[in-house]
Formats: structure tokens, sequence, C-alpha cells
């Protein structure tokens, strides 16, 4: 079957990588293939930069679409808007990825093997055997997202090695079932939001190894407010009530 796979790459100020992402995702050797950037009114003309991209990627199985947003409202609300602009468009498969070339986009084929093999959602992880981290990742990164992995494992009971990921194929299927608009986290939270839910759904979840880089340039957006978010989390999903999912 023809898998038509879509990316959605969400951005707020990555002009200086925006161009080298989409040029690696333009090289992968899928034949259909669309991807979505998100861009939050990017004061440094990301979108500009991504429209100019736009040129080289030839009309019909290939496509880049820009939606240029407003305003700044966080990394989850942008993806719940690629998502759906991925679905509406036919992909089977929407990957997550960031702009800031810390996620290796040739390892999209394998994901999307691995979803052809019957996985419901599959996850470039860092921390399942083979995954690695780039040695010039901060180690007060390297701290946090061990603690926030840790963290919310226990809590939510997620047997997942790296359930923070932001690298994370799922099937049309699954974003259908998780009602991905359901999804209450704005910013980094919705990463472990998401996994929740496919878990509750008795998705298949697998992980499969990547090489995180550190951002080629820019700054990462992980401010005070995404962290607190973070930290209420496991608490609101387990004592609030919710329909489904
Ligand atoms: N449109 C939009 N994009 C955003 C926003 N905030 C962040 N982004 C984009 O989302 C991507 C990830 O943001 P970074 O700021 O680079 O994230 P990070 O700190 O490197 O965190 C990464 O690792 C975390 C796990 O440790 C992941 O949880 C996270 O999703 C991300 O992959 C980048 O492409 C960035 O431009 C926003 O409010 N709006």
């Amino acid at each position: 079957m023809n898998t038509r796979v879509g990316v959605v790459v969400p951005t707020y100020q990555e002009a200086a990588t925006i161009g080298e992402a989409l040029k690696r995702l333009h090289d992968l050797p899928i034949d259909d293939l669309l991807v979505v950037v998100v861009d939050d009114g990017s004061p440094d003309g990301t979108a500009d930069f991504a429209e100019k991209a736009a040129a080289d990627w030839p009309a019909g199985r290939r496509e880049l679409t820009i939606l240029r947003r407003t305003e700044k409202s966080g990394l989850g609300r942008a993806y719940i808007a690629g998502m759906a602009a991925a679905l509406d468009a036919g992909c089977d498969l929407v990957i997550e990825m960031d702009a800031d070339l810390s996620h290796p986009a040739a390892a999209i084929p394998g994901m999307v093997e691995r979803a052809a093999e019957g996985a419901d959602v599959v996850i470039g992880s860092r921390y399942t055997t083979g995954g690695q981290l780039d040695a010039d990742w901060p180690l007060s990164r390297r701290l946090l997202s061990r603690a926030a992995n840790f963290y919310v494992s226990v809590l939510l009971r997620l047997k997942l090695r790296d359930v923070t990921a932001g690298f994370v194929a799922w099937t049309a299927e699954t974003l259908r079932a998780i009602d991905v608009d359901t999804i209450n986290s704005n910013g980094y939270s919705f990463q472990v939001e998401m996994k929740w839910r496919a878990r509750n759904l008795n998705a298949t979840i697998v992980e499969v190894p990547i090489t995180f880089s550190e951002r080629a340039a820019g700054s990462s957006k992980m401010d005070l407010a995404v962290k607190i978010e973070g930290l209420k989390l496991p608490w609101r999903l387990l004592f609030t009530r919710r329909p489904r999912g």
C-alpha cells in the first residue's frame, strides 16, 4: 500500500535552520510526502524562508505547505493545527519533527517502515538501546530531560524510555482515535499527553533508536511556563475526568 507521509514542523524563530531542515526532508526517498511548517509569526522571518524553500518543491506528490499563525501559542497548539492539516490532506502517517536539526530526518524511512509493519506510534527515541545524545547537549538539558522522563513515566505508569520525545510518527487512525483537538497541553507537555492517550487506547507503541543532535543554531523555547505545565501535567491527567482516550 502507498503511504502518504506527513511531516509537521512547528517553528518559532528558526530562520537559521529551517532551510536545511526542509532540504533534508526534500531529499528523503519517500514518494508521497507532505511537509507542513507551522509558524507562529516568527519575527525573524522563518515563514518567509520556508516560503522560499517551497519554490524547490514540485507540485504533486511531494508538497510543502506553510501555516502562518499570528501569535506564539505553544508547541502543542502548533502541532494540533499541523496534524489537522496533514489529516485533511489525506496523510496516512503523521510525523512530528523539530526545525532545529536536532532530529535526524534520515531516520524517517525507518519509522515509516515500522508503522507499515503494524506499529501505531513510532518514537524516535534517545533512550532506547542504541539511542544517543549529542556530546554537545548541555548537562543541564540532559538532567532535565532524564528527570522529566522519570517523573512522568513513574506517575503515569508509561513503560516507555523516551516519553518526552518530540520526534514521533503517528498513524492517522491513532490520531483520529486520540482526537487531537481535545488535547489540553499548550506546550511541550503535548508530547507526554499524546503518548498517555495512545497508551490508554492500547495503541502499539515502539521506540526506534535515534541520535539526537544539539540544535544547530538559535535557542530552545523551553521557558518557565513550559516547565510548570510539565510538572502539573501528570496530576491533571490523573485527576481530571475525560470522556475518552
Ligand atoms: N509554532 C511554534 N513552534 C514552536 C513553539 N515553541 C517551540 N516551537 C518549535 O518547536 C520545536 C522544538 O522547540 P525547541 O525549543 O527547539 O525544543 P527543545 O527545547 O529542543 O525540546 C525538544 O526536546 C524536548 C525533549 O527533551 C521535546 O519534548 C520537545 O518537543 C523538543 O523536541 C522547534 O522547531 C521550535 O521552533 C511555539 O510556541 N510555536
